[in-house]
């Protein structure tokens, strides 16, 4: 891929290969562990400290997942895209589930991943990374980290299947499952690097290129990340990102991150201030870090109009150049009159358009695309094909052990809906 200039978009006269590895600290004043001091939101509670003591020795000494070298490849994908010369499809389930650890399975999710980005690559005209929530998505941020059940019993809620399972009598967190988090993602990882190489058209010269699919998760269990973390490269995935509820800029999470030299996908919910999110790029990047971090806004339809402008203007005057990317899920999720969490179809592609609609408007880029998706028929979304029988369609085949998440049907439509209409943005900007 080429180095593009960078000048003639941000007047800095430099390429993105000289740039993207300015991201120093002070190691006197950064570690793996350095987090440790400050307060860790959504923190797991063991019963057994010194078992998960115990359990992240091994896990230090156990190999890496990812090697450093993917890191840093990714990281230069980041950065043209975070320069309009390239695009993102990130996705996969809310929370994987350690029996879907399958040849089939995974490679279903594979393959709707590169069927994605063909798309958007042939609307978008530049090339486009595959980013899979995928070996390693095994822990979650709840918004009741305790669950009543029928019978009154207080129990954890289900954090992932590298705390405990959602099977209500094995709630219990158990540090002995991070070991068994970190096989399985071993194991998904060599499933990856065993499926066939995916060849798709170069958009521009017409040229065969290889694609690789990178592995990203959420860094919210400091714990396995730190024991996963070596000379600054969290080896457990490419890159991570911190949830909307654990990005405390005074918190253990950006602690963690700041040190870092994976790229870091920071979540952006609704109440994210244009000065909260320039004071978390001044920690976690170097300005001249161009796409080291990730903006994943999650703002809800409706909202981006009014949120996103003074975020992006004030991000623009810090002269930090993040990747901007669109989680159309999140913001978008309601219950059904049942009481099953759901999302509705046309309400992410309404919050794709906008979002795109916004950053265009005010002069930036759309850079990628962050989806809860599966590639099996399972039924947890709503669509205008399936209205009037909301609960019924819902009950028919629904999995997720935690959010909803889109059929392969429903996510190749979102792709390609969205595909079309920014054909047609450029085919009125032609004009
Ligand atoms: O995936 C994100 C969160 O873990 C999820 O939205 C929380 O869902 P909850 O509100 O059911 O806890
Ligand atoms: C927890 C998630 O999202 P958010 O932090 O945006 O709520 C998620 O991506 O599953
Ligand atoms: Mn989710």
């Amino acid at each position: 891929m080429a180095t593009p200039e960078v000048k003639s978009l941000f007047d800095v006269s430099v390429t993105t290969k000289e740039i993207i590895f300015r991201d120093e600290v002070d190691p006197s004043e950064w570690t793996a562990d350095s987090w440790t001091s400050k307060v860790a939101a959504q923190a797991v509670q063991y019963a057994d400290i010194d078992g998960l003591r115990q359990t992240c020795s091994l896990l230090r000494e156990l190999p890496p997942l990812v090697s450093d070298w993917e890191v840093d490849q990714l990281r230069e994908r980041l950065s043209h895209a975070a320069l309009g010369s390239g695009f993102i499809i990130q996705g996969g389930d809310c929370a994987e589930s350690f029996a879907d650890v399958k040849w089939d399975i995974v490679k279903r999710k594979v393959d709707l991943l590169f069927a994605q980005s063909q798309i958007l690559e042939e609307a978008l005209q530049v090339p486009t990374t595959v980013i899979g929530r995928i070996a390693g998505q095994f822990a979650k941020p709840r918004s009741n980290l305790f669950e009543t059940l029928p019978s009154g019993e207080v129990v954890h809620a289900f954090r992932g299947h590298n705390v405990n399972s959602e099977d209500p009598s094995e709630r219990e967190p158990d540090h002995r499952r991070l070991l068994l988090g970190y096989m399985y993602s071993a194991a998904a990882q060599r499933m990856l690097r065993k499926m066939p190489l995916h060849l798709t058209s170069h958009a521009s010269d017409g040229k065969k290129v290889e694609f690789s699919l990178f592995t990203s998760h959420e860094a919210l269990h400091l714990p396995y990340e730190a024991s996963l973390t070596h000379n600054r490269y969290n080896l457990s995935a490419t890159t991570i990102w911190l949830g909307e509820r654990t990005r405390q800029l005074d918190g253990a999470h950006i602690e963690y991150a700041r040190g870092l030299r994976n790229p870091i996908g920071v979540k952006l919910g609704p109440t994210a201030t244009p000065e909260g999110v320039v004071a978390l790029l001044n920690v976690l990047a170097d300005p001249m870090a161009v796409g080291k971090v990730t903006l994943i806004t999650r703002l809800g339809r409706g909202r981006a109009q009014t949120v996103l402008p003074p975020i992006i203007d004030a991000v623009r005057r810090s002269g930090h150049i993040p990747l901007w990317m669109s989680d159309p899920c999140h913001g978008n999720t309601f219950s059904s009159p049942s009481g099953i969490k759901t999302r509705r179809l046309e309400e992410m592609l309404a919050e794709l358009k906008e979002t795109y609609t916004v950053h265009q408007a005010c002069g930036s880029f759309l850079g990628g695309i962050h989806i809860e998706q599966t590639g099996d028929n399972v039924t947890e979304c709503l669509d205008e094909t399936v209205m009037g029988r909301d609960d019924e369609y819902l009950g028919t085949c629904y999995q997720s052990l935690c959010d909803p998440r889109l059929s392969r049907d429903q996510a190749i439509r979102l792709i390609e809906e969205f595909a079309n209409f920014v054909r047609a943005v450029k085919g009125r900007e032609r004009e």
